[in-house]
């Protein structure tokens, strides 16, 4: 009995953990060197065969988790150059090796030194270069190849960034205005590793957006889980924080913030994290309106979430940032009842999407991104939803 329902137990506790394994990989670190040139032939002045290098090439279809599956060893070398002979003076070159990497890593090495990146599908970069083949000036001696561990470092690519702490109601808004499948669940950091769904709109234009898992007080500096993956929002164009109306409270050790609290909190972490993310376009989406007294709430906060340099003269000190995002919107919305408003949400993303985009082309770089955006978004323009 004792021993069945420890098998009983045990399959209990691996299922309840699965999740936890579907592991999300955004780093990985393998060993790249070209091949050896290839020796010469002194005697007929013949020169050896070029090693061959390693190159990675940009693919939308492979993650960090398929480069490792599909080469454990961790180790790719290329083809050494054939050494020169009678039949062939001049040496034939090594093969170069060829693997793919997902679109959006950064390559570097140990030390931190950035090799490049690959933004695009097809798009190749140099890792480590094949050895010269032998010939007078080295001796007629191949020489060998570069050789040295590298790091993949994988920023996702998406237009929209989703922020927020924990059970704010990020997954929910993204099932509700895109195809994406997140896990729901009313317990902080049901999100373990980030989801991007597909928004898509009549006009048949699509839109990414990346639900990252929630970050919490102290983030910036490892706390939580939300800190591994705050780099993903470097990348993509815009920032859609998103709050609870009721605020947030980590445990019941931990202080209840409230929601304009969460705000600048969220700032707060954005900025000991990377300033320049303050520069990003971003919207303010203030969840879960279909709560009791919310209205309330919202309308005591309305007009601070629009200033949040004068919000943040009513908040402690500790909780204060430098500098202060700036909104070119502000929606409330109730994403678990599809209101009217989480339109308006997917709406006006696509709208400040494409003044960005406008924005890009323009050479003459006078614009004012925040201003621009905010002209835009209350010009009324046809539906897009
Ligand atoms: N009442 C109400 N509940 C909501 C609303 N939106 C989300 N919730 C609930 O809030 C809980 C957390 O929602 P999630 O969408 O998982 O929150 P999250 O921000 O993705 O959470 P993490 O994964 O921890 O970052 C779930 O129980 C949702 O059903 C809303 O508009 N109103």
């Amino acid at each position: 009995m004792v021993f069945l329902s420890r098998i009983y137990l045990a399959k209990i506790k691996r299922a309840s953990r699965k999740y936890l394994k579907q592991g999300f990989r955004d780093s990985l670190k393998v060993f790249v060197s070209g091949g050896t040139g290839g020796n010469g032939l002194p005697k007929f002045g013949g020169v050896g065969g070029q090693g061959g290098d390693v190159i990675a090439v940009g693919s939308d279809n492979i993650s960090l988790q398929d480069v490792f599956k599909r080469n454990q060893s961790k180790s790719y070398t290329a083809k050494a150059g054939r050494h020169s002979s009678h039949n062939f003076i001049l040496g034939p070159p090594g093969e170069s090796l060829k693997f793919e990497v997902p679109v959006g890593v950064t390559v570097i090495t140990e030390l931190g030194k950035k090799i490049g990146e690959i933004n695009n599908k097809g798009e190749e970069l140099l890792l480590a270069k094949g050895g010269t083949g032998g010939n007078p000036k080295n001796g007629y001696l191949g020489t060998k190849g570069q050789a040295y561990p590298v790091i993949f470092d994988l920023k996702l690519i998406a237009d929209v960034g989703l922020v927020g702490f924990p059970n704010a109601g990020k997954s929910t808004l993204l099932k509700a205005i895109s195809h994406a499948k997140p896990k729901i669940a009313s317990y902080p950091f049901t999100t373990v590793r980030p989801n991007v769904g597909i928004i898509q709109y009549k006009d048949l234009r699509e839109i990414s957006m990346a639900d990252l898992p929630g970050l919490i007080e102290g983030a910036y500096a490892n706390k939580g889980m939300g800190h591994k993956f705050l780099k993903h929002v470097e990348r993509t164009k815009l920032l859609l924080l998103v709050v609870d109306i009721n605020g947030f409270q980590l445990s019941p050790q931990y202080p209840h913030r409230s929601c304009l609290e969460t705000v600048l909190l969220l700032n707060k972490e954005l900025e000991l994290y990377n300033k320049d993310l303050l520069e990003k376009p971003s919207m303010l989406v203030i969840n879960k309106m279909d709560t009791e007294n919310s209205h309330q709430k919202y309308s005591e906060i309305k007009d601070l979430l629009k200033n949040l340099t004068d919000a943040a003269r009513q908040c402690p000190e500790e909780m204060r940032p430098e500098n202060f995002l700036k909104f070119s919107d502000v929606v409330a919305i109730s994403a678990k009842e599809k209101s009217d408003d989480v339109e308006l949400v997917k709406q006006r993303l696509r709208r400040m999407l494409d003044v960005l985009a406008q924005l890009e082309n323009d050479d003459s770089k006078t614009y004012d991104v925040y201003k621009d955006i905010k002209d835009n978004l209350s010009e009324k323009g046809p539906s897009l939803v």
